[in-house]
């Protein structure tokens, strides 16, 4: 009889994973390749299970099929085919019944994937490409929980009878309506999403993740799909620690993308390969992964605030700020990239005690950023909650990590249960006499980067 791994093999599943982010500390200067920002993973992960689409004999389908079960209306058919002069593959959504929104992150992400794996894999391109299936599963701290559930107890914390939660728990919207929790959503599914791809189509020889050079490949493409749908304005951060983890980032040169043609344009599918394999060393980030640590007993904690914050039009408004002003701006940015490297220095080198002393000095800079360039990096809402929050015994540090704004709030905090509780009871009690809703999460940091996991795990969702 064939247990669950025969099973898998028989149908060519695969199942990949990369985490979250937080920026803790260099948001806005890790734009510019002259600084560096402290990033770190999260133990809130994306997962993409992908398996062969099974036909009865006789029939031929040319179709890849993403689903995103947690949520409504979350099921696109593509077809594709490869375009001519080298255009690589071009993926069309397919409409059949109700219409459904466009996943702009995922389409984007099968063009430059499936036309580098037919570039780089030459018997693939003979045979063409078998239809597949890729299944999204997120783990439930991306996106808030509808508000009545809010405080219903977790799988591993249930009593009184109630349901447990399921690990990867349906929010009941549409994607488009679901509320995100920063943690890097888009970031971490294109990475899973290209990883997965690349580990279903591609033989170990062309591809293996568990390598170097396996990671090396998977970042440069999912960092040329992720730009590309998110229109070219990130550092590109959320994406290399997708990839490798929390590390301490610099960007690559942007120009490196200047002359990549589009999808399906004339040369597509060798220009992309051969940028991503990157024969020339062309790419020039730099991500160190032995400049993070953290001490012993210490964790990183997320607050999810409920209120949303307008990343791309703060970002264009410091940079307005800063082609205003280049000298200020220029102080203004080692200050604050010597207060990211302390921080990192702190944090590795154990010295708990000083953590606060740290974080400090570098939100009092954040804010002056926010003041000078009129955006509001660490509003006055969130200065206040900061500054009690600091005060509960437990708390090291706190931070608006990334590019600030409403949204959400870092906690460095001693890692055990007393603390969490005054931690949870500080928010609860916040909330109530703020009339805002702010709830701790379960994510942690954690230093880990992309993976392949058992597919064992997965077998409720095997075809
Ligand atoms: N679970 C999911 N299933 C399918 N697509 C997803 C999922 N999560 C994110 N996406 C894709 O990523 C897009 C969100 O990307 P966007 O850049 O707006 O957010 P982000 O900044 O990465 O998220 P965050 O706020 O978590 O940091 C969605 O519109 C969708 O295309
Ligand atoms: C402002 C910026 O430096 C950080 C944005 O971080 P976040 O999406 O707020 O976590 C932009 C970037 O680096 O991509």
């Amino acid at each position: 009889m064939a247990g669950p791994r025969d099973t898998a093999e028989r149908v060519g599943a695969v199942v990949v994973s990369a985490p979250g982010k937080v920026l803790l500390a260099g948001g806005y200067i890790v734009l510019d390749r002259k600084h560096s920002g402290l990033v770190f993973g999260l133990s809130a992960r994306i997962h993409v299970l992908a398996q062969e689409i099974r036909t009865s004999e006789g029939v031929h389908l040319s179709e890849i099929v993403v689903q995103s079960p947690q949520f409504l209306n979350a099921t696109w058919r593509y077809g594709y085919h490869l375009v001519a002069n080298g255009g690589g593959i071009k993926v069309t959504q397919l409409q059949s019944g109700a219409p459904v929104d466009s996943n702009h992150f995922v389409e984007t992400t099968l063009n430059y994937v499936l036309s580098y794996i037919v570039q780089v894999d030459k018997d693939r391109s003979a045979h063409g490409l078998k239809p597949a299936s890729l299944l999204i599963l997120a783990d439930n701290d991306y996106y808030s929980k509808p508000k009545q559930e809010a405080e219903r107890p977790s799988s591993s914390s249930s009593a009184g009878g109630e349901p447990p939660r399921p690990r990867f728990r349906h929010f009941g919207t549409t994607l488009r309506d679901a509320h995100k929790t920063g943690l890097g959503s888009s970031a971490a599914l294109v990475t899973s999403l290209t990883a997965a791809l690349l580990s279903h189509y591609l033989p170990p020889s062309l591809f293996d993740l568990t390598t170097q050079e396996g990671k090396r490949v998977l970042h440069n493409l999912a960092q040329v799909a992720h730009c590309s749908a998110q229109g070219k304005i990130g550092s590109g951060f959320d994406v290399a620690s997708a990839v490798y983890g929390s590390c301490v980032y610099r960007r690559f040169s942007p120009s490196l993308l200047a002359r990549l043609p589009g999808p399906g344009e004339a040369g597509f599918a060798a220009a992309l390969a051969a940028l991503v394999d990157d024969g020339g060393g062309l790419w020039d980030c730099e991500i160190r992964k032995e400049l993070v640590g953290l001490p012993p007993g210490v964790a990183i904690r997320m607050c999810d605030v409920d209120c949303g914050t307008q990343t791309v039009s703060m970002v264009k408004k410091v940079h307005e700020w800063r082609d205003a002003n280049p000298e200020a701006v220029a102080g203004a940015y080692q200050g604050l990239q010597a207060r990211v490297d302390e921080l990192a220095r702190v944090l590795r080198e154990q010295r708990t005690a000083e953590i606060g002393a740290v974080m400090r000095p570098f939100r009092d800079m954040m804010r002056k950023l926010g003041r000078d360039s009129g955006v509001p990096i660490e509003p006055d809402s969130q200065e206040a909650m900061l500054n009690a929050l600091e005060k509960v015994e437990g708390v090291y540090g706190t931070v608006v990590p990334g590019a600030g704004g409403y949204d959400a709030a870092a906690v460095v905090m001693r890692d055990d249960a007393e603390t969490e509780k005054r931690v949870r009871e500080f928010l609860r009690e916040w909330s109530r006499t703020n009339e805002i809703q702010v709830r701790l999460m379960k994510v942690k940091g954690e230093t880990e980067g992309v993976r392949k996991e058992d597919v064992d795990e997965f077998k409720l969702w095997l075809h």
